[in-house]
């Protein structure tokens, strides 16, 4: 028999890399948290095939590479996005046999304790994620797909579920008033891999989504992660597409009654699993295809 190597790629996954910015020991500092991980293919088929390594970059050197241009890349460490780019352009433009890289990078937030100028918490409300994409094709440009996981917000009314289709399965009861809450994972990919403030950029996509999950009034979970991603393309005309993908954390009423107390969506029992998980993509319009910007290997 024979066989054909199909797409493949290595790359040292999880490289995490602190980065202070500090004019001096007295000076305000300023950090960046990434979890890095790197992604090569290209002219690699031999390391598999004939166990011939002459062409593999070492998974020991992407690391660091990764750990030198936390320093090497000035400003665009400021950012995980332009890190990534960064990251990302390095492999392909600088190492002949590199066809493709793909840089995908978890942020962890960490908020200055108070005016401190070298003190810090890490601020657990979400994670920052990105995915950096380059092919050695000069018809495709990075593409960059910004986003957050874990992001958990709560409305304790203002959320209705009623007049689902009925089969002989169906036993929930329609409800005018309950909790709704979920763990927002969104992730949405922009039109150019330039922009002068990722990190704003990132804001002014998360408070939309904030504020458009709090000012909604909801009749299901769908129609608020509908209007999460039109709120998120209105407030940042870069992006050409968010996708969104949303656990129900399920909130149920307690039956107090055996205690002669009564429950008016008071006390619930915050279940965690089954949830139903709800999903959608808001593009720009119907011509947007983005998918290959969120592919982790397979599509380039
Ligand atoms: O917002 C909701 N969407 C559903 O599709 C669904 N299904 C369900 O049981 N509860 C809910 N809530």
């Amino acid at each position: 028999m024979s066989y054909v190597l199909g797409h493949n790629q290595y790359g040292k996954a999880e490289v995490h890399v602190v980065r202070v910015f500090r004019e001096s020991r007295e000076s305000r500092h300023d950090i960046v948290d990434y979890n890095v991980s790197v992604a090569l293919s290209g002219d690699f088929a031999d390391a598999h095939i004939t166990g011939d390594q002459a062409n593999v970059l070492t998974t020991d050197a992407c690391k660091n590479t990764v750990n030198a241009f936390a320093k090497e890349a000035g400003d665009a460490v400021r950012a995980p996005e332009s890190f990534a780019v960064a990251l990302a352009d390095h492999f392909v433009d600088d190492v002949p046999q590199v066809a493709s890289a793909t840089i995908t990078v978890e942020a962890f937030p960490w908020q200055r304790i108070g005016d401190q100028p070298h003190a810090f918490r890490r601020v657990d409300d979400y994670v920052r994620t990105v995915t950096v994409r380059r092919g050695n094709d000069g018809d495709r440009p990075a593409s960059v797909v910004s986003g957050l996981t874990g992001y958990v917000v709560l409305k304790t009314t203002d959320s209705e579920f009623h007049g689902f289709y009925q089969d002989r399965y169906t036993t929930l009861q329609p409800t005018n008033d309950r909790v709704m809450a979920t763990a927002v994972t969104a992730r949405w990919a922009h039109e150019s891999n330039e922009n002068a403030d990722w990190n704003g950029a990132f804001d002014t996509v998360v408070d939309a989504l904030t504020t458009a999950f709090a000012d909604s009034y909801s009749y299901a979970l769908q129609q608020t992660i509908w209007e999460m991603g039109q709120k998120a393309l209105d407030a940042a005309p870069g992006v050409a597409e968010i996708r969104l993908s949303c656990p129900n954390k399920h909130h149920f009423v307690i039956d107090l009654s055996p205690f002669d107390l009564s429950n008016d969506n008071e006390v619930f029992h915050a279940d965690d699993r089954p949830y139903g998980l709800i999903e959608a993509t808001v593009k720009r319009s119907a011509d947007v295809d983005m998918s290959a910007a969120y592919d982790p290997g397979q599509a380039w």
